[in-house]
């Protein structure tokens, strides 16, 4: 697994106002958007392409498009949700599959309770958007999902990750696929209760409220 941690003053001080406890709702679904959208640059480096003739008002040369078949962006719910349109913004043409994974708070498994996804993903480039990975759970149980329908080529967009999670998920992928993760910060540590320090709190919550 490759893990590409941004470097970027922007990025830096977008987080920082995400982290910020008085920032509201519609601010942090704003960050959460644009922050996406630099990680996506990112992210997207190694997107498959293929060359492409174009006609300009002065010749014709060769540019490239997005390959065939087309990548497919997977948020997982609920708070990977508030991701998707800053990642679709820069690939339009790509496919949206839809993952329900819940954190269980006293065991910290990761539990199922909604997917929407092709059964044969193979040959398939596939963006799983998840603001956090803190034990790595869930992000394990994403990419075997993944895996089981044929993918070989992951990249996992988060925004905050412990070092925890990050050898978790390091550990679970081992030489099986292609797994790269993009994040914009490695924190310190997981407290007790498996929260990312100094983190952002429940990113679901910090999105849409509490449920
Ligand atoms: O790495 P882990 O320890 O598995 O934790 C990370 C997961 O926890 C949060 O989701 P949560 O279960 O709170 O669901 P939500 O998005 O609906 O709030 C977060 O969005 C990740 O999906
Ligand atoms: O810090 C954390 C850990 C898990 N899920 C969150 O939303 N935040
Ligand atoms: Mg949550």
């Amino acid at each position: 697994m490759r893990l590409h941690v941004a470097d970027h003053p922007l990025v830096a001080h977008k987080l920082s106002v995400l982290r910020d406890e008085a920032t509201p709702s519609p601010i942090f679904r704003l960050l959460v958007d644009e922050l996406v959208t630099l990680l996506a640059y990112e992210a997207t480096r190694h997107v498959r392409v293929e060359p492409q003739e174009v006609v300009t008002p002065v010749t014709t040369t060769t540019g490239v498009k997005l390959s065939d078949p087309s990548p497919i962006v997977i948020p997982i719910l609920r708070a990977g949700l508030g991701m998707l349109d800053g990642m679709t913004r820069l690939l339009p043409t790509a496919e949206v599959g839809f993952l329900g994974l819940q954190r269980d708070e006293a065991t910290f498994e990761a539990v199922t309770y909604a997917n929407r996804l092709p059964d044969d993903l193979t040959g398939r480039q596939v963006f799983l958007l998840d603001p956090m990975l803190a034990t790595g759970a869930t992000l394990v149980a994403a990419i075997d999902y993944v895996l089981e329908r044929g993918a070989h080529d992951v990249t996992a967009v988060c925004l905050l990750a412990a070092p925890e999670g990050v050898q978790v998920v390091q550990e679970a992928v081992g030489e099986r696929a292609d797994v790269q993760v993009v994040v914009a910060a490695v924190d310190e540590r997981l407290n007790e209760k498996k929260y990312i320090v100094p983190g952002l709190g429940d990113a679901g919550d910090r999105l849409y409220g509490i449920v």
